[in-house]
């Protein structure tokens, strides 16, 4: 007999419902017949039979029913089978199904529950609702969203007093077995309830007393990538398997649950499976780019500072094996090996320790056979083979590497990405003999629509000429206000990313400014030519006028400002900061080992070419990921066939100079 390789049930191009097969004889060690994604295989012993359903309840294939016959080396094997169809339609309970639900055997007509801790595997990739938007739409409770957090946030806590008051009712009023069984049913709801709570007390006042019409508390909340992250998982693991798996018949508790929740929220808002993967995703990008102890982040503590909120075992498994499902292995596998510290060494039980052995096993062996060959491989991958390191102290991830590698010799070093996290992590600096050379000064040269007064500028690298400057209290707060209320109106999702999973190049959000839009930047456009001292430098009426919102662990990967290929030149940018930022989201000039502080208020203000044409180098930047906050950004490019001016002033191999007060400082220095 051929080996064959697993396939799905078929009969004259159709998939059928169900299959049951009977083994017609007894062989010991071959032919298996082996569903290899439910991990199964059954020995033909004669007389006995396999059931099992090849589709879900709405009719779409179960990947789980592939099966292939193991090879014989001899003989035959003889089964009997029978397909039942989609319109031999035997399944009385189908009217009680809902879309894409797995149907159940009943054991001696009963059901089995589900346990509450396997409730994370219970949503299926393609389940119904939203897929995650491409373009110009976010849906409304979407990760990146301006306000989806905020909003679901509020959302939660108007549910769930609610929902404890009907769990308390419906309890009280049942009485005996009926009390027991009741309470069984709904453990996951005290689940919830917990999970709730523990992530939810030391961000409030009260827990009883929650909040939800103050739309700055719950801002603050969505500001915190780990109360984002446990938000989006108790929708994950909770709301959804109870919205989809209604309806609850005979339990009052779920059925008035899931009527209350229906009132208030609908399922196709969000977050989407991908928005809950992108929570995960911004904690491992944070603990990888600032190279945080995945124990102090579990703990609660981010970079020094108090996310209030600990991960157990099973969120620290999931971001794991979410990682090393993007084959992101080093900063994965930490994940995994936390999870099973906790579950070992702790009263932590939220995830079975045999799960995280396989998914750590699976994890390295993954990662063995995916390393690339070079000398050095990139961060996602540790040097060696981890089947022959045991010793996790031995392994040298790429991190570490990284300053080895830096260290030899910074300038010189062309692994831009390890340089760029350096700056992040404050690992990178300017010398101090470059840092000695900065100054600040008053510029008295201004009539700013904003301002009037001399404006506090100061030079942040001077090598070995000025070529980044930062301006203090240009916008008013007013001004900035508009700008950010102009921007949230007008938003769309922007999602910079090159599909690999650096994790510098993902996503951020923004908006184009079009058209108030030019009112309002005209005159920002007006005091960013006078800042620049270059007094006809020409904004573009063909340029928008861009606006960036990054909410926590957003980033920007690196990038010259520069070229709009075959069609212009960007000669200079100006980032205007319209928001403070708790915690990251530092502009990096990682080149010239520099990281600028986005003060509200302030601009920085650089040149990207040399006036030969040429990119300086220099200029390339980033944003390192946002820790805790919000920032906000508008920035402005110019257009260098606009400024035919400033071409005869300047040799072909000239620099184009920042000016204090109307002077050069290099030719006075
Ligand atoms: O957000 C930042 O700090 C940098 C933004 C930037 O580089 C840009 O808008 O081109
Ligand atoms: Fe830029």
């Amino acid at each position: 007999m051929e080996k064959v390789s697993p396939t799905f049930e078929t009969i004259l191009g159709e998939n059928p419902s169900a299959t049951i097969l009977i083994h017609l004889e007894d062989i010991k060690q071959e032919g298996n017949i082996v569903f290899p994604y439910a991990k199964v295989a059954s020995q033909p012993v004669s007389g006995s039979a396999l059931f099992w359903f090849n589709q879900f309840s709405d009719g779409g294939v179960d990947d789980v029913t592939k099966h292939g016959i193991c090879p014989l080396s001899f003989g035959e094997k003889w089964v009997a089978k029978k397909l039942i169809l989609p319109k031999d339609s035997f399944l009385g309970r189908h009217c009680t199904l809902r879309k894409n639900e797995r149907h159940q055997f009943p054991v001696n007509g009963k059901y089995f529950q589900k346990r509450p801790e396997d409730a994370h595997k219970s949503v299926r990739k393609s389940r119904e609702g939203p897929t995650f938007p491409k373009g110009k739409k976010y849906h409304k409770y979407s990760v990146i969203s301006l306000n989806g957090m905020t909003d679901l946030v509020q959302l939660e806590w108007r549910l769930y007093p609610r929902l404890k008051e009907i769990y308390h009712t419906n309890l009280d009023a049942t009485r005996g077995t009926f009390r027991d069984e009741l309470e069984t049913k709904n453990r996951d709801v005290l689940m919830y309830f917990q999970n709730f709570e523990e992530s939810t007390k030391k961000l409030v006042e009260k827990l009883e007393d929650l909040p939800h019409n103050d739309v700055k508390a719950a801002k603050k909340v969505s500001l915190n990538p780990v109360a984002v992250y446990k938000l989006l998982s108790r929708f994950h693991l909770y709301y959804f398997p109870w919205i989809l798996d209604s309806p609850h018949v005979g339990n009052n508790i779920k059925l008035q649950i899931v009527s209350l929740v229906n009132r208030f929220y609908s399922i196709t808002d969000g977050p989407s499976e991908v928005d809950y993967e992108d929570a995960m995703f911004i904690i491992l990008k944070i603990q990888f780019v600032y190279d945080l102890d995945v124990k102090d982040v579990a703990a609660g503590l981010i970079d020094g500072v108090d996310s209030r909120i600990s991960l157990n075992a099973l969120d620290c498994f999931l971001i794991g094996k979410l990682g090393t499902s993007k084959k992101f292995f080093t900063s994965g596998i930490e994940w995994l090996e936390h999870s099973l510290y906790l579950t070992e060494n702790t009263s932590d039980n939220s995830v079975r320790i045999e799960e995280v052995y396989d998914e750590l096993a699976n994890a390295e062996m993954l990662h063995d056979k995916e390393l690339p060959q070079e000398k050095f491989p990139k961060y996602h991958f540790f040097h060696n083979p981890l089947s022959e390191i045991r010793n996790r102290d031995q392994r040298i991830t790429g991190k570490s590497m990284m300053y080895q590698e830096l260290e030899a010799n910074i300038t010189e070093s062309k692994n831009y990405d390890n340089m760029l996290w350096g700056v992040c992590r404050g690992k990178i600096q300017q010398t101090n003999e470059q840092k000695s050379k900065l100054f600040c000064w008053y510029e008295k040269e201004i009539h700013s629509s904003y301002k009037i007064g001399p404006i506090k500028a100061e030079f942040l690298s001077i090598r070995p000429y000025p070529d980044i400057v930062q301006f203090y209290d240009v916008l008013s707060d007013r001004a900035m206000e508009d700008l950010r209320n102009y921007g949230q109106e007008n938003s769309f999702r922007i999602v910079m990313s090159n599909g690999e999973f650096d994790p510098l190049k993902s996503a951020i959000i923004g908006s184009e400014d079009k058209k108030l839009a030019y009112l309002e930047s005209a005159r920002t456009v007006g005091s960013m030519n006078r800042l620049s001292k270059l007094k006809a430098l020409k904004p573009s009426s063909r340029l928008p006028f861009y606006y960036y919102a990054y909410p926590p662990g957003t980033a920007r990967g690196r990038h010259y400002d520069g070229e709009i290929p075959n069609v212009d030149k960007y000669v200079a940018s100006f980032i205007f900061y319209i928001s403070d930022v708790e915690k990251g989201g530092e502009t990096v000039f990682h080149r010239i080992g520099l990281k600028v502080t986005p003060r509200k208020g302030s601009g920085i203000y650089f040149y990207n070419f040399h006036s030969s044409g040429k990119i300086n180098p220099r200029m390339e930047h980033a944003s390192c990921p946002i820790v805790f906050g919000e920032k906000w950004i508008v920035a402005r490019d110019f257009f260098e066939s606009e400024q035919h001016h400033l071409q005869c002033h300047l040799k072909p191999e000239g620099i184009y100079e920042i000016i204090v007060n109307g002077q050069s400082r290099s030719r006075y220095q």
